[in-house]
């Protein structure tokens, strides 16, 4: 059984394997031991954080395997982007030229660049090892956030929103970003997606086109890819789209991936997400349910086969999902049926 938990200390071993295994242009898991150590200490305070409001925290947590203590993979929520370093994304707007005299009308699109994001809370790095994908794992690692999300309000922003990684081949070249290096950059993509994930993104400011880009002057390359996702990230995009999260017109600047959004509020998983008091008990129900604990510090989720009688508001549970969400008889949990 799988179970997602506050990543720790002790995890640094198999965040650097993920990393290693998630490939060019996951932005948010560079292979770069510094900033995966800074991302996990950053994690580790902000769970303990009283919040009372979204702001710097960055909560990752990692999926592991109950049986053998394996990670398999992770999933991450930035409280509120933007506010210690600056967000960037490209809007793409449309411009109408026309000529009634000469009978012209032309719809262009132009790419305008800005902070739009900024405040609002980022779902991420959501990663699962090959071996361990299919079944329910990946709905597990991705809709588990959203269970947080409903149970503990005050710290996550109305706006959800998540950036798709774009389209790079085998050895990381982003046609978008082949055609932004040829005319504003000079670095290779893989350095740029890996300067931007360890933060350092002031180069971004210094040379990118601040003025706005009219699309149909991009190589056709480039202007392929604008609003497209990673062949690997198209289950993540399902996921999230099944959700309610849909593209307004943002696209990363570097390889032109969506970005996807929705108010917390209109989440699905949010919505019909409900609470009940834990019962442990044997139950034969079919159905399976995503459910947590509603510990912040201590946050636990899995999917399983849950019991759900409505009448008592009980929520009947194995004793595999008991320990595994370190529930005792009577702790409230919260669910959603996958
Ligand atoms: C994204 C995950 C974790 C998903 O895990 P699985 O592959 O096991 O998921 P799954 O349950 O098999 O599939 C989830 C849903 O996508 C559908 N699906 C599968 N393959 C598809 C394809 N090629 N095109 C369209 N839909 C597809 C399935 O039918 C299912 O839909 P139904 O629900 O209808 O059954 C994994 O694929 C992964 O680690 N990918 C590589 C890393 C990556 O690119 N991550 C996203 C980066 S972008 C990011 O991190 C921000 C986004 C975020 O944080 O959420």
């Amino acid at each position: 059984m799988l179970v997602i938990r506050p990543i720790q200390e002790s995890d640094f071993d198999a965040l650097m394997l993920c990393a290693e295994e998630s490939g060019h242009g996951f932005t948010s898991l560079p292979v770069d031991e510094e900033m995966l150590k800074g991302r996990i200490s950053h994690s580790v305070e902000s769970f303990k954080k009283a919040v009372t409001a979204p702001g710097t925290e960055g909560y990752l947590m990692v999926a592991e395997d109950t049986e053998t203590g394996e990670i398999a993979g992770t999933t991450g929520i930035e409280a509120a982007i933007g506010l210690d370093n600056p967000f960037y994304s490209y809007h793409i707007s449309k411009v109408v030229h026309h000529s009634r005299r000469l009978n012209v009308h032309n719809i262009v699109e132009v790419l305008t660049f800005g902070n739009d994001y900024t405040g609002a809370t980022e779902v991420c790095t959501l990663f699962l090892r090959p071996e361990f994908r299919g079944g329910l794992n990946g709905k597990l690692l991705s809709k588990c956030r959203f269970l947080m999300l409903a149970e503990f309000p005050e710290r996550f922003s109305d706006v959800i929103f998540a950036e798709m990684r774009g389209v790079s081949d085998e050895n990381g070249n982003s046609p978008f970003w082949a055609w932004l290096k040829e005319h504003f950059f000079s670095i290779d993509f893989t350095l740029a997606d890996y300067l931007t994930g360890i933060g350092q993104k002031g180069f971004i400011a210094d040379l990118m086109p601040k003025l706005p880009i009219y699309v149909n002057l991009l190589s056709e390359e480039a202007r392929a890819v604008i609003g497209q996702v990673h062949e690997k990230t198209r289950p993540a995009l399902k996921m999230l789209e099944k959700e309610g999260f849909t593209c307004r017109g943002h696209v990363d600047i570097f390889d032109a991936g969506p970005t996807v959004e929705c108010l917390r509020q209109n989440i699905s998983s949010v919505r019909r997400s409900f609470t009940a008091t834990a019962e442990i008990t044997d139950h034969s129900s079919a159905q399976d349910y995503l459910i947590s604990n509603t510990d912040f510090a201590g946050f636990r989720a899995t999917a399983a086969k849950i019991g759900v009688d409505q009448e008592r508001n009980r929520a009947l549970i194995s004793k595999e999902v008991a320990n595994a969400l370190h529930l005792v008889d009577g702790d409230s949990v919260r669910l959603v049926s996958l």
